[in-house]
C-alpha cells in the first residue's frame, strides 16, 4: 500500500456530499462556495474537487500548486482541459454518476405530462438528443415501456448501432428529450443548435424536455416561436443559459421550471464524490479505504406493491411521483423567484438548500413490470 508521506490541502466545493468522510484520512479538507472560488483560495492547494459551477481555467489556477483536479459531475464544460493538460495536473470527471437521476427526472416529467396536460406519453413518439450515458439511459427505458423512441447523436451514429435518425426528424417527434452537451466547437457544436430554423420543425403539441445544458436551446428564438404558436407547446426546463441568472421571459413561458437539479438524486451526488475518490487514489497510487456501499444511501422507500392496473398512466404517475415528483421542485423554484428581490437571484440557493430525493431504483417491486422498465428496481 502507498502511503503520503504528507498531509495533503484538498480544497473541495461545499456542495459535495461525503467529501470529508472520504478525503479527510489524506489531508486537511476546505469547504469553499464553488461559484466564487479564487486563485488565493486554491493556491496551496494539492486538490481541487468541484463541481459544475467552478471554471477551472488558466485564471483560477494560475500559480497554484494544484495537482489532481476532480469533478463531481458528468458535465465538463467548467473545466479547461486543455490547461490541465499542459500543465500536467491530473483530472477526473465522474461519467455516468447521475444518469439515473436525470432519467428519472424524465420519467417524473413524462408522468406530469400525463396528469396535468392528458398526454398518452406511451403513445408518443420520442425524441432523445444525445445518445451518451442520460440520453442511451433514458432510451433504454422509454423503449423497455414499449414506447417508440428515435435519437439523434452524430458522433455515437458513428460508433454504435441504435435507432437513429436525423436532426430534422428528431424535431418532429411529439416529446424532445434534450441530453447533449453544451460544445462550442468541433464538427457539431451543440452551443443554440435548437435555434430558430430548427424549432420550424417543431409538431403542434410538442413537448420539450431540456436536461442536458443552459445554451443548447436558443431561448430568445423559443420565446419567439412560443408565442406565434396557436398549439400548446410544454416546456420542461432543468437547465437555462447563463445560470445563475435565467431570463425572466423563459421563466414565464415554461411549465415546469427547476433549478439545475436533474441529477440532484442523494444517491447520484454521493457516487459522483465516490468517483473522484477512486480517481484521486489512483492518482496518487493509494488504496482504497471505503466501499462504494458505505458510501452510497439505501432509500426511504424500500418497496412498492403494484396491482394488476398499474399500467393505468394515472397509477403509474401517481407511484412515480411518490417518489419524485418535478411539480414540486418547480412550485419551490416559482415561489423563491415571486418572492426573491432584483439583486439576489435564488437559483444557487434553491439548488444549495434542495430536498434531497432517491432514485426510482432504490425502490423494488415483486416482479417485472414498466415500474422496472421505467427504473424500479425488482426483488427477483
Ligand atoms: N441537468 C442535470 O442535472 C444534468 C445531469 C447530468 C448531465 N447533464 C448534462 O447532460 C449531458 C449529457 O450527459 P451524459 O452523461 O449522457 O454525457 P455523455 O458524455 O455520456 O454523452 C453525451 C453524448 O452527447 C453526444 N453529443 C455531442 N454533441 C452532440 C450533438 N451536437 N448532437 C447530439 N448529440 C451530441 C455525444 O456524442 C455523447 O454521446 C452532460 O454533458 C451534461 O452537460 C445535466
Ligand atoms: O453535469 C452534471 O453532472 C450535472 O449537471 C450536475 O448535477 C450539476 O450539478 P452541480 O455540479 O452544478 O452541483
Amino acid at each position: 500500500m502507498t502511503t503520503l508521506n504528507k498531509k495533503l490541502r484538498i480544497v473541495a466545493d461545499e456542495n459535495m456530499p461525503k467529501v470529508r468522510a472520504l478525503f479527510a484520512d489524506f489531508g486537511d479538507v476546505s469547504l469553499v462556495d464553488g461559484r466564487s472560488l479564487t486563485n488565493k483560495q486554491v493556491i496551496d492547494a494539492d486538490v481541487l474537487l468541484v463541481r459544475s459551477v467552478t471554471k477551472v481555467n488558466e485564471s483560477l489556477l494560475k500559480g497554484a500548486s494544484v495537482q489532481f483536479v476532480g469533478t463531481a459531475t458528468i458535465g465538463v464544460d467548467h473545466i479547461d482541459q486543455d490547461y490541465l493538460q499542459t500543465k500536467g495536473i491530473g483530472f477526473s470527471s465522474a461519467p455516468g454518476c447521475n444518469a439515473n437521476a436525470v432519467a428519472d427526472y424524465v420519467v417524473s416529467s413524462l408522468c406530469y405530462l400525463h396528469s396535468s396536460k392528458g398526454v398518452d406519453w406511451l403513445t408518443k413518439k420520442i425524441g432523445v438528443i444525445g445518445f451518451g450515458n442520460v440520453g442511451s439511459t433514458v432510451y433504454k427505458r422509454l423503449s423497455s415501456a414499449g414506447c417508440d423512441v428515435s435519437v439523434f447523436d452524430p458522433f455515437k451514429q458513428a460508433e454504435v448501432e441504435g435507432p437513429f435518425v436525423s436532426f430534422e426528424e428528431i424535431m418532429q417527434s411529439e416529446i424532445i428529450c434534450l441530453h447533449a452537451p453544451l460544445t462550442k466547437e468541433g464538427s457539431h457544436p451543440t452551443y443554440h443548435m435548437i435555434n430558430s430554423k430548427m424549432l420550424s420543425y417543431l409538431k403542434p403539441n410538442v413537448s420539450i424536455i431540456s436536461a442536458g445544458r443552459g445554451g443548447v436551446i436558443d431561448e430568445v428564438a423559443l420565446a419567439k416561436r412560443y408565442s406565434e404558436l396557436d398549439e400548446q407547446l410544454n416546456l420542461i426546463f432543468d437547465v437555462w443559459e447563463g445560470e445563475p441568472e435565467i431570463s425572466p421571459t423563459t421563466l414565464s413561458i415554461v411549465d415546469i421550471a427547476t433549478p439545475h437539479i436533474a441529477g440532484y438524486s442523494k444517491q447520484g451526488r454521493e457516487i459522483g464524490t465516490f468517483m473522484i475518490y477512486e480517481a484521486f487514489l489512483s492518482h496518487f497510487g493509494l488504496d482504497s479505504s471505503k466501499f462504494y456501499k458505505d458510501c452510497v444511501s439505501k432509500g426511504y422507500i424500500s418497496s412498492i406493491v403494484s396491482g394488476h392496473d398499474s399500467t393505468q398512466l394515472d397509477v403509474l404517475s401517481k407511484i412515480v411521483h411518490s417518489i419524485y415528483d418535478v411539480m414540486r421542485d418547480d412550485s419551490y423554484m416559482r415561489s423563491a423567484y415571486k418572492r426573491c428581490s432584483q439583486k439576489k437571484v435564488p437559483f444557487d440557493d434553491l439548488r444549495k438548500n434542495y430536498i434531497e430525493r432517491d432514485e426510482l431504483n432504490t425502490c423494488y417491486v415483486s416482479e417485472k413490470n414498466i415500474f422496472t422498465a421505467l427504473g424500479f428496481s425488482c426483488r427477483t
